[in-house]
């Protein structure tokens, strides 16, 4: 268990503005990983490991992208008891993304609005970060590692009919260092990026990556399996659509989902009329509502990463009952701490 509550350490964050809590927990985690200070954040990995897409994850619980995009503390957030965390989405190019302010919090509903619009620092930084990270090297005989996946997307600064090229520059950097790598293609903030999820752009965009991938598993040795990840906000046949694409193009699985541009559920509330994407609980049953279109869409082989509004371990349970295999967690992070992490996991095992 971790030394610090997170009851205790809420108050301080939350009375901060959003970013800048954010950018100082970073930095914190980031000083403190691989030093006795972890034991402020630490927590025992829950064992149970499940078998997907060629992968053993050593439990079914994952850090969403989006929170590390630099991949600048990978082995702090290992140390929470993840079973996976995926960093990003990184862009080939740096780039600053949109002006601040660009992130709200909704106490009232336990979510988050965000329009931060890939702000990283490009990918020679985010790889570099990646080939400091230390988790791989841990002993053998303590259970399966810890997964690690790399989420690609395109420059804010690239014409939508030029994307293809991003993803293929970001997918040669990042495959040999990732155990899956993230195709993101459903932020709401980068301009066109979800017309990516249509079906002809899709149908080119998972056509090239495929075929790079083929000459990319020669050249290192290895098949990393590829996710595609998607919106909530998508109409029971655009999901079909998707399903039979990513399916035709051999993808190894789905990541369901990234936030909504929906305000029903935060109506009348402070910021709910912000810009971005809605994450955290108003999110939980658009997202079981696609994961569930999606596993009777996929059959029961298919490998679905199910995330949105995973605030408590029964919500953690509810997304395996819609059909995911294991989930991820951003916003509930932010609100319950790194507790969560542990509690969901131990959750979904009971479930066996
Ligand atoms: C501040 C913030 C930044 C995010 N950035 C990314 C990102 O860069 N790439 C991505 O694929 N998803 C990103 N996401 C989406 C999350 O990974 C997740 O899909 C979404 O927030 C729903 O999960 P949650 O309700 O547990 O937060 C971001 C979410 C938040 C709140």
């Amino acid at each position: 268990m971790s030394l610090i509550p997170y009851a205790l350490t809420r108050p301080f964050l939350f009375g901060m503005d959003a970013e800048a809590a954010h950018e100082l927990t970073m930095d914190m985690l980031a000083r403190g990983q691989r030093t006795p200070l972890q034991w402020a954040w630490c927590n025992t990995r829950v064992d149970d490991p499940i078998e997907l897409a060629g992968l053993t994850f050593p439990n079914r619980v994952g850090m969403a992208a989006g929170l590390d995009k630099n991949a600048r503390v990978i082995d702090a957030l290992g140390a929470m008891g993840f079973g996976f965390v995926e960093v990003g989405t990184v862009t080939p190019k740096g780039q600053p993304g949109n002006p601040k302010p660009r992130m709200f919090r909704l106490p009232e509903k336990r979510a988050l609005i965000n329009r931060l619009g890939f702000n990283n620092e490009g990918l020679d930084a985010f790889l570099r970060n990646v080939q400091q990270s230390r988790f791989r090297d841990q002993p053998q005989g303590r259970g399966p590692r810890m997964l690690l996946g790399l989420n690609i997307g395109k420059n804010a600064s690239t014409p939508i009919e030029n994307a293809t090229s991003d993803y293929l520059t970001c997918l040669d950097g990042v495959y040999p260092h990732a155990d899956y790598v993230t195709v993101n293609i459903s932020s709401p903030n980068t301009q066109n990026l979800r017309a990516l999820q249509s079906d002809e752009a899709l149908d080119g965009l998972l056509g090239a990556i495929a075929a790079r991938r083929e000459v990319l598993a020669t050249q290192a040795g290895k098949r990393t399996p590829i996710f595609v990840k998607i919106a909530p906000d998508l109409s029971e046949e655009q999901v079909s659509v998707i399903a039979a694409t990513l399916q035709r193009h051999g993808m190894d699985g789905v990541i369901a989902t990234n936030t909504t541009i929906a305000r029903d559920a935060v109506k009348g509330l402070r910021h709910a009329e912000e810009t971005g994407g809605l994450s955290g609980a108003p999110v939980l049953e658009a997202s079981n509502h696609v994961i569930r279109q999606l596993r009777a869409a996929l059959g029961s082989q298919f490998p679905i990463i199910g995330v949105g509004g995973v605030m408590s371990a029964e919500d953690a349970v509810s997304k395996i009952r819609a059909g995911a295999d294991v989930v991820q967690i951003y916003t509930g992070l932010i609100y319950e701490g790194p507790a969560l992490v542990t509690r969901a996991a131990q959750a979904i095992k009971a479930m066996r």
